[in-house]
């Protein structure tokens, strides 16, 4: 063999080679946007060149077939096909995506086959296809012009138009489609009256909120609030809208097909979804989806047939009235034009699993597996899902399928203001409600959920007549709703005092037990028979507390469910307290540890505790249903607060006292062993560092348990013991509702400690909760906590007085130089204050002015940083007269600022007077050569200082070079 032959034929074979070894590249750079658009360039492209004929092109576009198959059945039939046509779609591949070949997927080596690219066609037709990819997108912006001429020269129809109008193409699509194909689509009348069907089913459901149900109706426009939410993965993104939950911020994985939106029990997950799908269903958000088919977790359950992807599409969502078939295969072949929404992933009976791959739409699975492949995108890949779920119910199995997190967190301080307004049409009952609201800081913070600001709207005569202040915990509110709605069923009596539970003492147990069976088992909607068996009758169902279930199918006789699972958990606890069928293992087993490795254990461990006939019920006994753990704990958090002292006279005539008080000696004991577990995980510290503890997943809860219990002998039990100098809270989805319950168990602290809350939602409401505990902490970090100047003005006001309080750090928060009048106030009554740290705020040179003021005077502080805000040259000037003079500063950060080199220069006079200065950042400030110069004068008065940071800022590589020479401690 020649070596011309022996080159020849490897560099042939190269590119068959290569078609196969990027396969999956090829595959993903065609496919992944779900878009059709790059696939059909491509093909455009190959039939323009004469590699494909028409009838493989017909091959590949099989109407209804999903991108991906299409896509992987080209590349099988070009390697087929041999070494030219795989040179040629390497060739084509390049021209089609060179976005993606300069990415790094190379497709290069390979030429066009000369002789077919020259191949003369004699006809029109032939003419079509060696232009078509230039006449796509030629055509693309004057289609109409196009097909109005060939319906006036008579070639097309009206009919064919309106295959080519069809809404739902890609441009190229409508383009190619008028001189090639007309694809076996469904005509757009079936498929708008499809979408006109799904559209007013969508709507009919949405338009009303469920929890309105017992009492009246409410239009979710009418009552709407917005809560905020945020990116899990990007603090610095601030608050989002609801159409940026299925926008591109905040991505984290671009395979992935599914949006979780994660936040606590009644944050409003179900009620956003609801939103968004009457948004969509009026055509006013959402409008690039053309279908969108809303799921709920909890009805899913009840579906105990196989199904299959089609099948649960048009079933549970809206069935065609024609065409089904066409409507589906639409659907898979635009996969990126329909969104599915699954609310409540954390209600699904199973666990999130990856092993039970499914691809095929038509195949039938269980539902469960139906749904894990949806979200994990390995079924009907491309179409966007958005799905809820409480936080502490996702696993890191879903999370590695996720596109993107986003928290719900309620609502902000003018969102309750606006909720109360919407909720109340007489305005002056609103301001009375608002009034005591804002007389009362725990209940204030507890009404940031949404669903316990309902709550307190719904109750506002309770509210407004039971005196400042008695409202505290979580149960106080749940026991209001709970007295409002029996006293409203014998309103004659309501002056009856205490008997009013007691008067419906029955049906409080039959409710009860329907909720506490329910919540062992996952089990959230309830036929007649569960009622029957509970002995809840129609007189309990007429309450209020049962609504009946929206169902998907008239097949099951009435159903029911609480008005809130929250409700449902409350019920429960009411249960296990009143009834004498509950005993210490229940109550172990509501308040069992998570253990990190565990999942589902508890859940099962509950069950079996539970009456035999529940255990048997066939729908609850599959290996892999549980209790879900979230429900489990708000439920013990209830038992907690029942059990209270302070609602102790509620249970006198209701059940035997002695019963009482040893299930309160349970749930005590359960909470101090709770408390020394995660006491004994903390390591001992290493030489030279502090002991710290780091909250465990179960911490935060134990602690609003023995909130709700509000015994301080209890509180000191439990926390009395812990020997930590620093407790680390840091993303744990702490609120003012936990920082009421932390600040009153850690005022038992026996010594100070440093607390870091970094990365939560505290807020100003959370921090005036924690003032009670700030004369037990000595430092207090609480970054990017959506803090403004108004919490910071009561938070200075009370750690002035606290002796051991001596650091505060404030990053990323609102602070603007209206807080820094009190930290200059703070700075010049305390001198012993250590560290203050206010990077990434909005102060400016008046702030910084302000803060000079307290720093004249002041004799103490060590660290000051100032980093990411603008004080510019004149605030740097007013802190360096300040600070020039200091004996205890050793740490100044000023990075990001804007000094200039005025601001340098003023900076410089520290470095020459300073006896204690240790290192000065002027990172990213804008500073030249005369700059560093004066820094490098003042340097020469100084040996204590051991750096100044100047990285970034207008210096060229010889400067820098040259003053690096010349003072080694500039470090650029
Ligand atoms: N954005 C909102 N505007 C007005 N009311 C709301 C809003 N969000 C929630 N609510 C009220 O709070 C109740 C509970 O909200 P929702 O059921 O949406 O919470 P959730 O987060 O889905 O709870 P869970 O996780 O327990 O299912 C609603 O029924 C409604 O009364």
């Amino acid at each position: 063999m020649s070596l011309e032959m022996e080159a020849g034929l490897s560099e042939s074979t190269l590119a068959q080679e290569r078609v196969l070894e990027q396969r999956t590249e090829i595959l993903h750079a065609l496919c992944s946007s779900g878009s059709a658009e790059r696939l059909e360039r491509l093909l455009d492209v190959l039939l323009a060149r004469g590699e494909l004929v028409w009838e493989d092109y017909q091959n590949i576009q099989v109407p209804g077939r999903a991108l991906y198959a299409s896509a992987r059945q080209l590349l099988d039939l070009v390697y087929t096909k041999g070494v030219d046509t795989c040179e040629a779609l390497l060739s084509a591949l390049k021209q089609v995506l060179p976005e993606v070949h300069g990415g790094g997927l190379s497709f290069s080596g390979c030429c066009m086959n000369p002789e077919k690219e020259g191949v003369s066609r004699s006809t029109a037709t032939q003419t079509l296809l060696t232009h078509r990819p230039d006449l796509v997108s030629e055509l693309q912006g004057c289609i109409e012009g196009t097909l109005d001429a060939l319906v006036v020269s008579g070639n097309f129809t009206s009919g064919d138009c309106g295959d080519v109008r069809l809404p739902t193409r890609t441009p190229s699509q409508q383009t190619s489609g008028s001189s090639l194909t007309k694809d076996k689509v469904s005509p757009p009348e079936e498929f708008l009256k499809y979408q006109k069907k799904l559209r007013s089913s969508v709507s009919a459901q949405s338009c009303f909120l469920s929890t309105y149900g017992g009492i009246s109706h409410m239009s979710l426009d009418d009552i709407y609030t917005e809560g905020q939410l945020e990116l899990a993965h990007d603090c610095a993104n601030g608050l989002l809208g609801l159409e940026d939950i299925v926008g591109t911020a905040g991505t984290v994985n671009e395979e992935a097909d599914t949006v979780l939106v994660s936040g606590e029990a009644g944050s409003g997950k179900s009620t956003l979804l609801q939103k968004l799908h009457l948004l969509w269903a009026r055509g006013a958000a959402l409008q690039d989806f053309l279908f969108l088919f809303p799921f709920s977790c909890r009805r899913l359950n009840s579906e105990h047939m196989e199904l299959s992807a089609q099948e649960l599409l048009f079933q549970h969502c809206c069935w065609p009235d024609r065409e089904q078939e066409e409507i589906f295969q639409f659907i898979l072949d635009h996969p990126h034009l329909t969104l599915f929404t699954f609310d409540g992933l954390d209600e699904l009976k199973q666990r999130f699993s990856d092993e039970n791959r499914l691809c095929c739409p038509t195949q039938r699975a269980p539902v469960h597996t139906l749904l894990f492949n949806l979200l994990q995108g390995s079924l009907m890949k491309g179409v966007l899902k958005v799905t809820t779920s409480r936080s502490e119910a996702v696993g890191p199995v879903l999370r590695r399928h996720l596109r993107k997190e986003v928290l719900l967190k309620g609502f902000s301080p003018s969102g309750i203001d606006c909720f109360v307004k919407k909720h109340h049409s007489d305005p002056t009952m609103a301001a009375k409600v608002l009034e005591s609201l804002q007389t009362n800081n725990a209940l204030l913070g507890l009404c940031h959920s949404p669903v316990l600001c309902w709550i307190v709207s719904q109750c506002h005569k309770e509210l407004l007549g039971c005196g400042e202040g008695s409202l505290q915990t979580i149960t106080d509110v749940y026991l209001m709703i709970l007295q409002h709605f029996l006293q409203h069923q014998s309103p004659l009596k309501s002056a009856m005092g205490l008997g009013w539970l007691h008067d419906h003492l029955q049906s409080v147990l039959h409710i009860g037990q329907l909720a506490f069976d329910g919540i062992g088992t996952s089990c959230y909607i309830f036929s007649s028979t569960d009622l029957k068996t509970c002995g809840v009758d129609e007189k309990d169902i007429c309450m209020g507390f049962l609504i009946q279930s929206k169902e998907m199918s008239s097949t099951h006789g009435k159903r029911y469910e609480f008005l809130h699972v929250t409700m449902q958990c409350f019920f429960a606890a009411l249960y296990i307290v009143l009834s004498s069928d509950t005993d210490r293992s229940t109550i172990l087993k509501i308040f069992e540890l998570r253990d990190m490795r565990e999942t589902s254990q508890s859940g099962k461990c509950f069950r079996a505790c539970l009456p035999s006939t529940i255990q048997q019920e066939p729908i609850l006994a599959g290996e892999d249903t549980v209790a879900e753990r979230p429900n489990l704990q708000i439920t013990a958090t209830f038992v907690s607060g029942l059990l209270s002292q302070r609602h102790r006279s509620l249970w006198v005539d209701c059940c035997p006292s002695a019963m009482i008080e040893k299930k309160i000696k349970h749930v005590s004991r359960c909470l101090s062993k709770g408390m020394q577990k995660h006491f004994k995980s903390i390591p001992q510290p290493v030489a030279g560092e502090k002991k710290s503890m780091h909250a465990m997943p179960d911490f935060v809860w134990l602690i609003k348990c023995i909130y709700e219990m509000q015994e301080s002998r209890i509180a000191q039990n439990a926390i009395g013991k812990l020997d930590v100098d620093h407790l680390k809270l840091t993303y744990c989805n702490i609120g003012p509702v936990e920082c009421t319950a932390l600040a009153y168990v850690l005022q038992h602290l026996r010594k100070p400690v440093g607390l870091q809350l970094d990365n939560n939602s505290v807020g100003d409401v959370g921090v005036e909760q924690l003032l009670p505990c700030m004369h037990i902490c000595n430092s207090l970090y609480l970054r990017n906590n959506n803090i403004t100047d108004q919490g910071i003005c009561k938070l200075i006001s009370k750690v002035i007085q606290c002796d051991n309080f001596q650091k505060i750090a404030l990053f990323n928060n609102k602070l603007t130089d209206a807080c820094t009048q009190h930290f200059s106030h703070l700075l010049k009554t305390r001198q012993d204050f250590l560290s203050l740290r206010l990077g990434n705020n909005n102060i400016t040179a008046e702030g910084a002015k302000q803060l000079a003021e307290g720093l004249k005077v002041n004799q103490s502080l060590r660290f000051l940083g100032l980093w990411g805000n603008k004080i510019g040259d004149a605030g740097a000037d007013a802190l360096a007269s300040a600070l020039q003079n200091s004996k205890s500063l050793l740490w100044l950060s000023l990075v990001g600022n804007g000094v200039g080199n005025a601001g340098a220069c003023a900076l410089a006079n520290i470095i020459k007077n300073s006896p204690s200065l240790e290192e000065l950042w002027l990172t990213e400030n804008c500073i030249t050569r005369t700059g560093v110069e004066c820094l490098i004068q003042a340097l020469k008065h100084n040996i204590h200082v051991k750096s100044v940071w100047l990285r970034n800022n207008d210096l060229s590589l010889g400067e820098v070079q040259e003053m690096t020479q010349l003072e080694s401690r500039l470090v650029f």
